[in-house]
């Protein structure tokens, strides 16, 4: 099937733009290579520390300077179900390696946030910038430089994307992403979102909620709504960084400990010491990160890759914005329903047909670039599969995924979709530009005109639900939640209050330079508003009873508000103080301090360029360039 014409235009859209920073990253590069494997460039001190306590074969084999070794870089901790299991799978690796000849080092640990923990709650403020936190964590595990190749071992929200930023920045090793897998099915997420909204009308108490989340979080693996966390897996699956279809198999299964070895033997077979060398930096290109924004919006996936993948992509030097993903929606059919998006979870998403399965109706619909680099070599129809135990429960053999899905009301073929479009848009007006997900929204509820109500906290607004003041339509505009205001927290506990009042029959929509979960899901919201408040976004001058409108099938998103009045208006100010201090945020004032647009990936890190700079503060390179990539750069584009 020929190449759809849009994924064709974007993708040369992206090629073009990204030019210049794509070919100083491939600069850095080819300049990372060595001959031999990289420990060799170590003094022999520095490799004596480097074995000094590994087992006398390993140590040999490392001694050797011959044989690959393979980095395990680990965001394993007991906080997220989904890391958990994670805690057995070093000692795995490291015995799957020597049976391919190589070696296996745990070569450092990375921080992992649950947002489901931290949801609501003061630590949710470092959440975002911890992303950053685990690349350069990658970044220092890396650095020791005796490694040929790369497990990644992570799930969650920002610690994929935060170990692949990390992976992309040593571009010259191949990387292989080992998942654990989704816990068991319990309480259904629906059921679980009506205990929510019942607490929230006060009509059960905390007893019988903490019982209905018990029963939804009961065990070992990832949350089985499909949120960021899950949304990370899919996009995996589609870069070809996972064994094919290993996302979504249970954890502690013989199953998943195949693929576990499987994937380690596989990093260390396409090391640069054997013909099948494949780096990370040439697998992750242009064609693979239009694959991923595809496998977002077909699946409905997490509105934060509009922030990740922006931030994933600008590692590799590839410039990507919003109206790509904009672009893209509006011709990738909705190919699945997965709670938030319907009722399903990816339990039965994947026993429906799974990865492999939308994966190949993409490629037969022209949707999917077929000729990209993967963790198995060229062309993507080889993850097309699912996994299967291999003979006497030895290894994993793959088979095609199968042709038809196997619950109509949880995947679909291409040639009979859900809706024609993906659901995620750019809306855009006189309130800056804002992504809004609304493959989970209603079409009667995409589209709201109502008074401003404005708020500078979640907290302000709950006292307000609570106080009984919110029964009307009204759009509220919740801001002071950008990145450099308090690092963008997910406003994720403001569902519950927002889905009653629509339940109510009642107009009601959010608007904010904040963000929401990936399991936010009925209620329009108009979210990652860009330029932010704090820098100078006009959000700032929304008041109290100003008619917003926010409008999904248009892409609108302004303030009704007489021009010359509205041009008048003071850039409101708010006493942030409290968001800078406490639970550790103190020392995230160097990211909020340089941290870019959200449309940018809310990130800190600068695009590859011959002289990287820190983008945000300083706009210009020391010979007063505007640094591409910077903020200055970013909205100057804009104004073009
Ligand atoms: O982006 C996401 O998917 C969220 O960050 C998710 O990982 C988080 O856990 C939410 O809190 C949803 O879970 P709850 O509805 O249980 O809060
Ligand atoms: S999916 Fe979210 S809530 Fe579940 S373990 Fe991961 S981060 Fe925590």
């Amino acid at each position: 099937m020929a190449l759809h014409p849009v994924l064709e235009s974007v993708t040369a859209r992206i090629i073009a733009r990204s030019k210049p920073s794509r070919g100083a990253y491939l600069a850095h590069l080819d300049a990372a290579r060595v001959k031999g494997v990289q420990r060799g460039t170590l003094a022999c001190t520095n490799l004596a520390h480097g074995f000094a306590a590994f087992p006398a074969n390993d140590k040999l084999s490392l001694k050797e300077l011959k044989k690959p070794s393979v980095a395990i870089v680990s965001a394993y901790n007991d906080m997220l179900s989904a890391h958990q299991p994670f805690e057995g799978f070093p000692a795995l690796i490291k015995d799957a390696v020597r049976e391919v000849g190589a070696v296996a080092q745990f070569a450092g640990g990375t921080p992992a946030m649950c947002d489901g923990v931290t949801q609501g709650q003061p630590g949710m403020e470092l959440s975002l910038f911890s992303r950053d936190a685990i690349a350069m964590s990658t970044a220092i595990a890396l650095s020791h430089n005796m490694f040929d190749s790369a497990v990644y071992l992570g799930v969650c929200d920002k610690i994929v994307p935060g170990l692949l930023i990390g992976a992309l920045h040593f571009g010259h090793l191949p990387a292989v992403f080992v998942p654990a897998g989704p816990m068991t099915t319990g309480l259904s997420n629906s059921e679980k979102a009506k205990i929510r909204q019942l607490y929230a009308q006060g009509k059960v108490g905390r007893a019988e909620l903490l019982e209905g989340e018990s029963q939804s979080y009961h065990g070992a693996g990832t949350c089985t709504f499909y949120g960021t966390a899950n949304s990370n897996q899919m996009l995996m699956e589609v870069m070809g960084l996972h064994l094919p279809g290993a996302a979504f198999i249970t954890p502690n299964t013989p199953l998943r400990a195949e693929l576990t070895r499987a994937a380690a033997r596989r990093a260390a077979v396409i090391s640069a010491q054997s013909d099948e060398y494949l780096p990370v930096g040439h697998v992750v290109d242009e064609k693979a990160i239009v694959n991923a924004i595809v496998a977002l919006l077909t699946t409905g996936g997490s509105t934060n890759h509009t922030l990740h993948l922006v931030a994933i992509a600008k590692a590799a030097g590839i410039v990507i914005d919003w109206d790509d993903f904009d672009e893209l929606s509006k011709v990738v059919p909705l190919l699945t329903r997965i709670y938030p998006n319907g009722n399903a979870d990816v339990n039965h998403f994947h026993a429906a047909g799974g990865t492999g399965f939308v994966i190949r109706e993409l490629l037969d619909g022209g949707l999917l670039h077929d000729d990209v680099t993967t963790i198995l070599g060229k062309g993507l129809r080889a993850h097309c599969t699912e996994p299967f135990l291999g003979e006497n429960g030895q290894g994993v053999v793959w088979k095609a995924a199968p042709e038809q899905s196997g619950d109509e009301a949880v995947l679909r073929k291409i040639t009979a979709p859900f809706s024609p479009d993906g659901g995620t848009v750019l809306v855009k007006g006189n309130l800056g530009r804002a992504v809004m997900k609304v493959s989970a929204v209603k079409p009667e509820h995409q589209t709201v005109e109502a008074p401003a109500l404005v708020f500078n906290s979640q907290e302000d607004f709950m006292e307000a639900y609570k106080a009984g003041q919110l029964d009307r339509d009204f759009v509220a505009v919740l801001r002071f939640q950008g990145p450099r205001a308090n690092g963008m927290p997910e406003l994720h506990a403001l569902t519950p209050a927002l889905a009653n009042l629509q339940d109510a029959g009642r107009h009601v929509a959010l608007v904010t330079d904040g963000r929401m979960s990936g399991a936010s899901g009925k209620v329009p919201a108009a979210i990652h508003v860009s330029p932010e408040i704090l820098a100078g976004g006009p959000l700032g001058r929304v008041r109290d009873g100003d008619i917003i409108r926010v409008c999904a099938r248009t892409g609108t998103l302004e303030a009704k508000v007489e021009a010359s009045v509205w041009a008048a208006r003071e850039q409101a100010t708010a006493d942030l103080t409290p968001n800078s201090v406490g639970m550790g945020r103190e020392l995230f004032a160097m990211f909020r301090h340089s941290v870019s647009e959200a449309e940018q990936g809310a990130t800190t890190f600068p695009l590859p360029s011959p002289i990287p700079t820190v983008v945000g503060l300083h706009d210009k390179d020391p010979v007063g360039n505007t640094v591409p990539g910077s903020d200055e750069d970013f909205s100057m584009k804009k104004e073009a």
